[in-house]
């Protein structure tokens, strides 16, 4: 199948299920070569017998017949049975062909699947600038949760990274790599030294020539005589470092300076994933909770418990808009129809996939299912809008390091709306956590500086167009990678059209305060 397993934790039952059958597939073949290798102990032990027997008088027991025979028969025909039942001995082919099929038919990650993980990885490790040693203990904010990563596992990250020309990130899991190698008591054999001569080679081809050295000084202590090669590179590094050369693919791949990732917005918006930054106290102080019947019509859920987040632009977060078993049945209607999530391409007229966005979504009509109409019902109610105007509702799942960027809802000016169904712009966003995110996954409004934690069952609301229809660039926002845990929101978005009753279009136009957020960089 085509599924993906790194954008959402979703599909990731079904790769436990299929190791569960490798498994039992391998212990299949172990019993099997257990069973054969019992066999010839046997045989073994027979003939281990007899020569003991032997052993007492060599002559005594050639001169028996018997024993002579015996030992002719032996050589002449069962060592021949031997080996032809090594020969012959299925499990090894049966092994191999289970697996083939299973490789058919069972889910396996893709290479796209490894990538997505492996970017997932470094993107938590600097979103939330964590110790890499405590990341592959499974510790995150000093919580132990996951199990610890191998060595291996932490040079398969590495080089991985490094093939990626991803060099920065390298070093630390190489070196991680490493620290946990010395710790094995096999870190002393000659196999283990022969690795860390390799790794020490990518270290110096990055320019990274610290541990370089470092891993060259272990490799001589355990083995001075047999090593004599690394004398020279050891030098040689010495003299690097000494005369402070910056070379190397560290060094010369430095990241263009129009790289989103290293722009002062980008800084702003993981910086709010941190909770580093948050809205000043005096504009905290301003906020009100307050019970709310609704706006406009009369309604059929309110009272609802409204948490003003930011007044301008206004942002709210109602609570408890639906219940925890509807967030469930939720998920668990989208599950099945779940696919990587796309972003509109720069023309508009096309979906693809991004890596600025990975998650899984699918789209429904409110009409599909009663929770559906309640969700649209509720944000009628709450903000007064018209939900003809609604485009359908859009369910999506992020997994372990998944993430949106930070962006608009709305639409750019330089949009083509005559290939698109809606003749208007995405006047409203509202957002339903349709689960708790353990750590991580909050939504993101660098230029607030906000961060809205979710939480089951809540909705947030905000409106992305000032009154005058242009595009209100404060309300730039983001989905924090997820940390720990599985995130499901629900998107409602509202189109322009019809709104006038409830959100007047004013002919002054009124954006010059968003302006200056429009290319921030
Ligand atoms: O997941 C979130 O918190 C935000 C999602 C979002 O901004 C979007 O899907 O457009
Ligand atoms: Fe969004």
């Amino acid at each position: 199948s085509n599924a993906e397993f790194f954008s959402s934790t979703s599909g990731l039952e079904q790769l436990l299920r299929t190791e569960v059958m490798l498994m039992i597939e391998l212990q299949k073949y172990v019993n099997e070569i257990r069973q054969h290798a019992d066999i010839l102990q046997g045989e073994i032990d027979a003939i281990k017998s007899e020569h003991l027997s032997a052993a007492n008088s060599v002559e005594g027991y050639l001169n028996n017949p018997v024993n002579a025979f015996r030992l002719i028969k032996r050589l002449h025909s069962d060592w021949e049975t031997f080996e032809s039942t090594v020969e012959r001995e299925p499990s090894r082919t049966n092994f191999l062909g289970a697996m083939a099929s299973h490789r058919e038919n069972l889910s396996f990650p893709t290479q796209e699947d490894f990538v997505g993980t492996a970017l997932a990885m470094t993107r938590l490790q600097q979103t939330y600038q964590l110790d890499v040693g405590e990341l592959a203990s499974g510790i995150l904010n000093g919580i132990k949760y996951g199990a610890a990563m191998s060595w291996q596992d932490c040079f398969v990250l590495g080089q991985h990274l490094f093939s990626m020309r991803d060099f920065n990130n390298t070093v630390p899991w190489l070196q991680q790599s490493m620290q946990l190698l010395v710790k094995q008591s096999y870190s002393k054999e000659s196999e283990a030294l022969d690795f860390m001569e390799t790794v020490m080679g990518y270290h110096e081809s990055m320019g990274d020539y610290d541990n370089a050295l470092h891993l060259i000084n272990h490799v001589l202590a355990v083995q001075p005589e047999e090593r004599l090669h690394l004398l020279e590179t050891r030098a040689h590094l010495e003299q690097l470092i000494s005369d402070g050369v910056k070379r190397g693919l560290m060094h010369e791949v430095a990241r263009s300076p129009d790289d989103y990732h290293i722009s002062r917005e980008y800084r702003l918006y993981q910086q709010v994933c941190r909770e580093e930054l948050r809205p000043a106290p005096a504009a905290l102080r301003e906020l009100r909770c307050r019970l709310f019947a609704g706006n406009g019509r009369k309604s059929t859920y309110a009272p609802y418990k409204l948490e003003e987040l930011h007044l301008d632009p206004y942002i709210i977060q109602v609570h408890d808009v639906i219940s925890a078993r509807d967030t469930a049945e939720l998920q668990h209607l989208a599950r099945p129809e779940l696919q990587r999530s796309q972003v509109y391409s720069r023309t508009g007229h096309e979906h693809i996939s991004a890596n600025f966005r990975t998650s899984q979504g699918t789209t429904f009509e409110y009409t599909d299912h009663p929770i559906m109409q309640k969700m649209s019902h509720h944000v009628a109610e709450i903000s007064g809008l018209d939900m003809r105007s609604a485009e359908p509702l859009q369910i999506a799942n992020y997994g372990i390091g998944g993430h949106y960027e930070p962006h608009m809802d709305s639409f750019p000016d330089s949009y083509d709306y005559s290939l698109n169904m809606y003749k208007t712009n995405r006047l409203a966003t509202g957002i339903y956590y349709l689960s708790n995110v353990e750590a991580g996954g909050g939504t993101a409004f660098p230029f607030l500086p906000l961060l809205v934690t979710p939480e089951r069952g809540s909705l947030l609301f905000w409106y992305n167009l000032h009154p005058s229809g242009d595009a209100d660039y404060r309300t730039k926002h983001a989905a924090c990678p997820v940390l720990q845990g599985s995130k499901w929101i629900a998107n409602v978005w509202i189109r322009l059209s019809n709104q006038d009753h409830v959100r007047p279009c004013e002919l002054q136009r009124d954006h010059e305060i968003s302006l200056p957020y429009k290319d921030y960089k």
